[in-house]
């Protein structure tokens, strides 16, 4: 047992597990009682979800009243443990999931419960975490379906994607299912930028992805957010998350546990404690 870990003297044995429960319960609880509305960032406020409230079964919340906002040119991630409601959150932003309470605005417009291809036209990108490219069309077919709203713009918007992910023009005949997990995300990001979004809503980019391509998904991530498209991203690999966001959510039971700059919730001795070292994989 590790110095960490080891009981303090005379205290009895707390198995890690109930320990770790009961600092998160006393975050959420801390959380709860901080919680006045969306937390202020600098620039202009692009995205804001205040308090949601939303479920798939009905009358069972799995988001309990959460909030995030997004500044334009921000990379903000959103990291917890399983079943935190981190994949419910970004599917409730992007229409997937209906807002029972709470506020949804994009540039101060609400945007609860419109339908996705309504909030593709607003400028909003959305990646899923699986089936996130047609397998059996090529790159470029998958590429044409990114755009069908716009498909005389595909040309000019091929090309601004392909100086992102030049990989995609060496491979635009190939079908997407013959392609490695890496690539196929990479399908699937330049997919969702073909609408030249300026939010991009990523659902665990990395997710089954060997380390070697998640360090390559990370980079490219970064480099759409350089291009100047303001990104939500959700992360099973929290500390490498952490690493590349401007600000962090960790997320509890539907709520908001802790916020910070990337940096802050990295050093944070809670974060550390309660989230950052079962889930981070890096
Ligand atoms: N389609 C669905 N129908 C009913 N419940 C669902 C559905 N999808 C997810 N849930 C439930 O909602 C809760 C939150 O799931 P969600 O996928 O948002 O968590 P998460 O934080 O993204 O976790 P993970 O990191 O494991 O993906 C879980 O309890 C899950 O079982």
């Amino acid at each position: 047992m590790s110095e960490e870990t080891a009981p303090r003297g005379g205290e009895p044995e707390v198995p890690d597990a109930v320990a770790a429960a009961e600092g998160r319960a006393e975050a959420l609880e801390r959380a709860a009682r901080a919680q006045d509305g969306p937390d202020p960032a600098s620039g202009e406020l692009l995205l804001v979800a205040d308090e949601l409230v939303a479920g798939y079964i009905p009358e069972v919340n799995i988001l309990n009243g959460c909030s995030l906002t997004l500044a334009e040119g921000e990379l903000v991630g959103v990291i917890g443990p399983n079943g935190a409601g981190k994949s419910t959150l970004v599917k409730t932003i992007f229409g997937l999931i209906p807002v029972r309470s709470g506020a949804l605005t994009l540039r101060g417009a609400s945007i609860a419960n419109l339908a996705a291809n309504e909030l593709v036209s607003r400028g909003v990108g959305y990646v899923p975490q699986t089936q996130n490219v047609f397998p059996s069309l090529t790159v470029e077919e998958n590429l044409q379906m990114g755009v069908y709203l716009r498909p005389r713009s595909f040309a000019e918007r091929f090309a601004a994607v392909a100086e992102l992910f030049p990989l995609l023009s060496g491979r635009r005949g190939q079908k997407a299912g013959a392609l490695s997990g890496g690539e196929r995300q990479m399908v699937a990001m330049g997919r969702a930028l073909m609408m030249n979004p300026s939010v991009l809503l990523l659902d665990e980019p990395t997710a089954g992805l060997s380390p070697k391509f998640q360090d390559e998904v990370f980079q490219q991530v970064h480099a759409i957010n350089q291009s100047g498209v303001s990104i939500v991203m959700v992360e099973q690999n929290a500390r490498r998350c952490l690493q590349i966001c401007d600000r962090g959510y960790v997320l509890d039971q539907g709520r908001n546990a802790y916020t910070g700059t990337g940096e802050q919730l990295l050093h944070d001795p809670n974060v550390i404690e309660l989230y950052l070292g079962t889930l981070a994989t890096a």
